[in-house]
């Protein structure tokens, strides 16, 4: 896992205690950025920098002067606001031969650094930077943004409109507003420029962590003298949509559960998960999968470890599970919302909940003790009060019925005797994996390869 910040601002006061200068850390950031551009631009191409009056301007200044004399470098600044570390980059970079435009010039740009807002973007872009950003954006060229992409703020929402990267490179720490679901179409690859100092060593104050691909533990089985009771019985309540119950119930199955049943009307079962007519030798419950309006008694289950998913999040039964630090929510936003509303946290609509789903996230699992999984393009895990964020889904997802099997994989893991905490990570890393191994387009895939591929992580 890596840490994430919520903003470098306390990395950078510690650094700046320590007898650290803001030059210094500039400089830095800028040999991060120019380290970069020397990978990816051949050398004598043209380079726009787009600058601001703040230290996001700074450091694509003294980019600028680090590299000019092999590239062609020219400043556009947005701003004539600057402040002293700013005016200060300037001075030098004027003196070693940058170029100062008074309009950017797009023709025969090999890269544009964007050096307009980092961190300190604090309101909406106004009209002028936005059509600058649409000319920008079109344009071909390789395009690099200094800690944030300019017009992303540090809860990860988009201000207006916002530069469209291909490399974004935060500076002394991963920030969290990197990695919303808005985010994902706008960073391009994040990588972390070291500033003089280990994030490790550093961070102190709240931590948050993007998952990696080595964290996926999978239930890989040991010992040998072991039978079918060794794995869990896994549930799941079937409802209006039958087909979704039983989609989740083949995940859970191939997740390793040693046996699956279902309760409720199923036709054309398929011979490996058994029909019940109730919950009894549950080890792990799904609930809630395909539900709609129908009946369901929860009394018998409430406390069991359980996913509680899709329709269940509008209806009152859901309130009977809490508290359960062995519970899974996994709603989507609008889901999340609705569930928001039902246990009476907060009465907030679906581009709210969007929009502060760090800090709603975060709220709705210490309220709950249970562990949340909010869906979206990089889906947040909350669990007392800490998030776990994973970037490594892909569009190949966003298919009917994926959900469900994400739902089925936590099951899995939940029957095995996996924490909820442990399940939601793990099912969340199996989920993205097995569509990562997907070997056809990025349109084609159905939630049955997608269980199919979790035979084979
Ligand atoms: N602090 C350090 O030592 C280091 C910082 N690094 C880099 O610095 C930025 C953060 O720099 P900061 O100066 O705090 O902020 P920005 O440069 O991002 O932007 C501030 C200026 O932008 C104006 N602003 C904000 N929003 C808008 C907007 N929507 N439209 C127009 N102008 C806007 C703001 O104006 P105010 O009126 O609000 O004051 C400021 O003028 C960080 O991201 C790093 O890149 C280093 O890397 C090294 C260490
Ligand atoms: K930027």
């Amino acid at each position: 896992m890596k840490t994430l910040c919520k903003s470098s601002t306390k990395f950078d006061e510690q650094a700046l205690s320590l007898g650290f200068s803001e030059l210094i850390l500039q400089e830095n950031a800028a040999r991060g950025v120019a380290e970069l551009v020397r990978q990816k631009l051949k050398s004598g191409e043209k380079i726009l920098f787009l600058c601001g009056g703040g230290n996001n301007g700074s450091d694509a200044i003294a980019c600028a002067r680090m590299l000019s004399g092999d590239y062609e470098c020219e400043l556009y600044f947005i701003t004539g606001n600057l402040n002293a570390n700013a005016q200060a980059q300037l001075n030098i970079a004027l003196k070693v031969g940058v170029n100062r435009v008074s309009q950017p010039d797009l023709e025969n740009i090999g890269c544009v650094i964007d050096g307009m807002f980092g961190s300190g973007l604090s309101r909406d872009l106004d009209a002028e930077i936005i059509l600058l950003l649409d000319r920008i954006n079109t344009h071909n060229a390789l395009k690099i943004a200094i800690d944030f992409p300019s017009g992303l703020d540090g809860n990860g929402n988009i201000r207006g409109a916002c530069f469209k990267a291909d490399f974004t490179l935060s500076m002394g720490a991963l920030k969290i507003g990197l990695f919303s679901d808005v985010a994902k179409d706008m960073t391009g690859e994040v990588s972390l420029v070291n500033l003089g100092l280990s994030d490790n060593r550093f961070i102190t104050h709240q931590e948050d962590f993007l998952l990696e691909r080595t964290d996926l533990n999978l239930p890989s089985r040991t010992l040998q003298n072991v039978h079918k009771g060794s794995f869990g019985h896994a549930f799941v309540a079937l409802g209006q949509m039958p087909g979704a119950g039983i989609m989740a119930a083949t995940a859970a199955l191939i997740m390793g559960a040693g046996k699956v049943s279902v309760v409720g009307k199923a036709e054309n079962l398929t011979p490996q998960i058994m029909q019940k007519n109730n919950f009894d030798g549950a080890d792990a419950v799904a609930i809630g999968i395909g539900l709609g309006n129908a009946d369901i008694d929860i009394s018998a289950i409430k406390h069991l470890p359980c996913v509680l998913d899709a329709d269940l999040c509008y209806r009152a039964e859901i309130r009977e599970f809490l508290p359960n630090p062995s519970a899974v929510f996994t709603p989507h936003p609008k889901e999340f919302s609705g569930l928001l509303r039902n246990l009476g946290l907060a009465d907030i609509s679906i581009e709210e909940a969007i929009k502060n789903r760090f800090e709603l996230a975060r709220e709705f699992s210490r309220q709950t003790k249970g562990v949340l999984l909010l869906k979206g393009a990089n889906p947040i895990i909350a669990y007392n009060g800490t998030l776990y964020l994973c970037n490594l889904g892909s569009n190949k997802l966003s298919v009917g019925g994926s959900g469900d099997v994400l739902a089925g994989i936590i099951l899995g893991y939940l029957a095995q005797g996996f924490s909820a905490l442990e399940a939601a990570k793990n099912a969340v890393l199996a989920h993205a994996k097995s569509a990562e191994n997907y070997q056809g387009n990025d349109y084609s895939m159905t939630p049955l390869d997608l269980i199919d591929g979790l035979k084979y992580l």
